[in-house]
């Protein structure tokens, strides 16, 4: 019996339809399956072994997919988007990734024209590798609070880079442990006496004849991270400079530059520009969380409907786990989250045309919204996906444990999301501040703009209560936004109320944090939940491939009602009756989902080397394979352990050389 098969049969809607829809076009599907396919079929990117390899066996095999992948780029003649695309399918953190994403932007983004002609083009055909190295080990979050120095010699026309104290010590940029040859580095600018505070400068750390580490730079890895492969196919690195000096001409002089003289100088170009590099980062990274949290999910679905416990009655079998309503409870909405999230980065893609179409015309006016709501959809979404992917562990049971599900290594490799790109905590406090102060100047009658737009209408919002009476009336768009919005703003209201009566603002709002993060995370999820339904409004081909996004779409907003439920009794939004009518129009769109839940994680179309997991496998052989691969394990490869004579022979023999030690 194929349970699988079986389960794809239930299927309401046509999945290759859903497929295109994920993948947002025909063209991007038939891209993704073609570099999918390309790499799935190359030995050299298998990554079966991952796991049990040793950290320098680990790293040395990233260093051979990184070098056969550039020879394919180069031999098959690969677009960039193709090349991004197979860099994806090979999932595995490298020096790449920084180089790529990091390093070439950041010159892309700082560096003069005449930077820009001298640098890319020695970037792009990887004649040079870089990194970024902003982070030390005293300072990550801080950016003001860096104490790498570059003072300005006007003696001999150059930069010297210092690192005066042991906290100065960059620590955690990736690529730069063993591979880069490069990095811009922030450091503070000294000249003329003065202290500039942090600027960008591009350092040449290693020698590109041998490699060694130049003359006055100290660099190496910083060590084995969380999880068994995992993050740790990335050389970390630590940098120290001693005295190392570079021309002026390598700090990035977009924005402001250094004379000869030593005459600091702030250019016209409006510093704002960066801004737009910002939001395409983090619309990538929001894509990414729907990535990885839709591989996660894929397994828990599949896996939940082949695994059995319990409740076998005559000849039929047991209960398939799927089809436990707390399982649902904990699967369905994050099946949900991961469609609403690939829908969010299709938003995110058009925010960041926009904001570039804006920079070009110098209109800077929705730089603060935009700037606040991707800062809080980067850390919303990725505090989520980590959590989810551990969930989906959970939900697997015990052999969700094993790191033959995949689901270890995947949540090793994502978590540091959280961290990375700034700390979630750290951006949610942004987004709140952002809150207060568009609350603050709705008095002298300015009209927020974006997804801020609603707290134009706070009277109304902080006001008039939930119109629910019956279940269905929670299936209603326009009822879902309201109550989104109306939370959001009744919580930022709340808090800019209790700062207005603190003696000291600033001091209000260290006070206030923890209930500012719950403002600003309502504040997000509303816009995760409109863009959702925004999305359904478009034509969507395909049967009843709508209709199974909008029970999703409620299901991704109803089970956020439900797990928030203490932030709409306390603004006093909803009643005790109405959380009830969620929680059975939730048990409902469950009911709804049962049958179609795994073709819709088959429309992620993640094939069987991407997922890596032998509970996720797409035909559902979960124990053959489970048991053959354990066969396969080094641990199992002699029937006898290594080990034995010398350590539990002795014991088992009563033969251990005792001898008295003192305590
Ligand atoms: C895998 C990985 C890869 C990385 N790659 C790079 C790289 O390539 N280049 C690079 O330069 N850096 C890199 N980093 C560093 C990363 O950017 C920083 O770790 C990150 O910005 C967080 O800063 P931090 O470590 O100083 O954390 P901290 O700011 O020290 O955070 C510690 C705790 O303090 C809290 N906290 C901090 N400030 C506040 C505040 N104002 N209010 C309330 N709470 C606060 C945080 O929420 C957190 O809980 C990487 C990190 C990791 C884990």
């Amino acid at each position: 019996m194929n349970t699988l098969a079986q389960e794809r049969r239930k299927a309401e809607f046509d999945v290759e339809s859903m497929k295109v829809v994920w993948a947002g076009s025909m063209e991007q599907l038939h891209l993704s399956q073609r570099m999918a396919h390309l790499v799935a079929n190359d030995p050299v990117f298998r990554k079966d072994f991952r796991v049990t390899q040793s950290r320098p066996d680990l790293f040395k095999n990233t260093l051979r997919k990184a070098a056969h992948a550039w020879k394919l780029v180069q031999t098959l003649r690969l677009t960039e988007e193709e090349a991004t695309k197979m860099r994806n399918y090979i999932d595995e953190p490298a020096y790449t990734d920084l180089h790529w994403g990091m390093f070439i932007p950041s010159i892309k983004g700082q560096g003069t024209e005449v930077q820009q002609q001298k640098w890319l083009p020695l970037a792009y055909k990887q004649a040079i590798l870089g990194c970024y190295a902003q982070t030390e080990l005293g300072h990550g979050s801080n950016v003001q609070g860096l104490e790498t120095t570059a003072t300005f010699d006007p003696s001999t026309d150059e930069f010297i880079m210092n690192t005066p104290v042991l906290t100065a010590t960059k620590w955690w940029p990736g690529a730069l442990g063993k591979v880069a040859t490069h990095a811009v580095v922030y450091a503070r600018l000294l000249t003329d006496g003065k202290d500039y505070g942090v600027h960008a400068f591009i350092v040449q750390i290693r020698s590109l004849e041998d490699h060694q580490p130049l003359p006055g730079v100290i660099v190496g890895d910083i060590g084995v991270k969380f999880g068994n492969g995992g993050y740790n196919t990335m050389d970390n690195g630590f940098l120290r400079f001693n005295n190392v000096r570079f021309p002026r001409d390598q700090m990035l002089m977009r924005l402001a530059s250094v004379t000869k003289e030593g005459k600091y100088v702030q250019s016209d170009v409006p510093r704002q520009l960066g801004y737009g590099a910002m939001v395409y980062v983090r619309k990538s990274i929001v894509m990414d969380a729907s990535n990885y949290l839709s591989r996660a999910v894929t397994i828990a679905t599949r896996y939940s409907a082949v695994r059995r416990q319990f409740g076998a009655q005559g000849d039929k079998p047991e209960i398939q786990v799927i089809d436990y309503m707390t399982q649902q409870s904990r699967l369905f909405p994050l099946l949900a989250t991961a469609y609403a999230y690939r829908f969010l980065g299709v938003w995110m893609a058009w925010l960041y045309s926009d904001v570039m179409a804006r920079l070009e015309k110098n209109d800077f006016s929705t730089l603060p919204e935009v700037h606040a709501c991707t800062a809080g959809l980067k850390s919303i979404t990725t505090s989520t996906t980590s959590d989810a992917i551990e969930e989906c562990r959970k939900l697997c049971g015990g052999h969700g444990y094993l790191c033959a599900s995949g689901l270890p290594e995947l949540y090793a490799g994502y978590v540091p999301a959280c961290t990375y790109e700034g700390d979630n905590v750290v951006l949610l406090l942004q987004v709140a501040r952002f809150l207060m102060k568009t609350l603050s100047l709705l008095g002298a009658g300015k009209k927020p703009a974006g997804t801020a737009a609603y707290l134009g209408n706070v009277r109304q919002l902080a006001t008039q209560n939930c119109q629910v009476i019956k279940g269905a009336d929670w299936l209603n768009p326009t009822t879902l936004q309201h109550a989104f919005e109306a939370r959001s703003a009744r919580l930022a209201v709340n808090c800019a109320t209790q700062i207005a009566e603190a003696s000291n603002q600033e001091a209000g709002f260290t006070e206030l944090s923890m209930e500012l993060v719950d403002a600003a995370r309502a504040h997000c999820e509303l816009i995760v939940v409109t863009r959702f339904m925004e999305a359904l409004k478009r034509e969507l081909p395909g049967r009843e491939v709508k209709s199974q996004l909008q029970v999703l779409c409620n299901i991704y907003a109803l089970s956020l009602i439900t797990a928030r439920t203490g932030d709409f009794l306390v603004t006093g939004y909803l009643s005790h009756e109405q959380i009830d009518l969620a929680k059975a129009k939730l048990r409902d769109l469950f009911r709804q989902v049962r049958p179609n839940a795994v073709a819709l994680v088959d429309a992620f179309d993640h094939s069987d080397y991407y997922l890596g997991s032998t509970l996720g496998r797409y035909d559902g052989n979960v124990y053959t394979n489970l048991y053959n691969d354990a066969l396969k394990d080094p641990m199992n490869q002699s029937p006898v352990t290594e080990g034995y004579e010398e350590f539990i022979r002795p014991v088992i023999k009563q033969q251990l050389q005792l001898s008295r030690s003192k305590i």
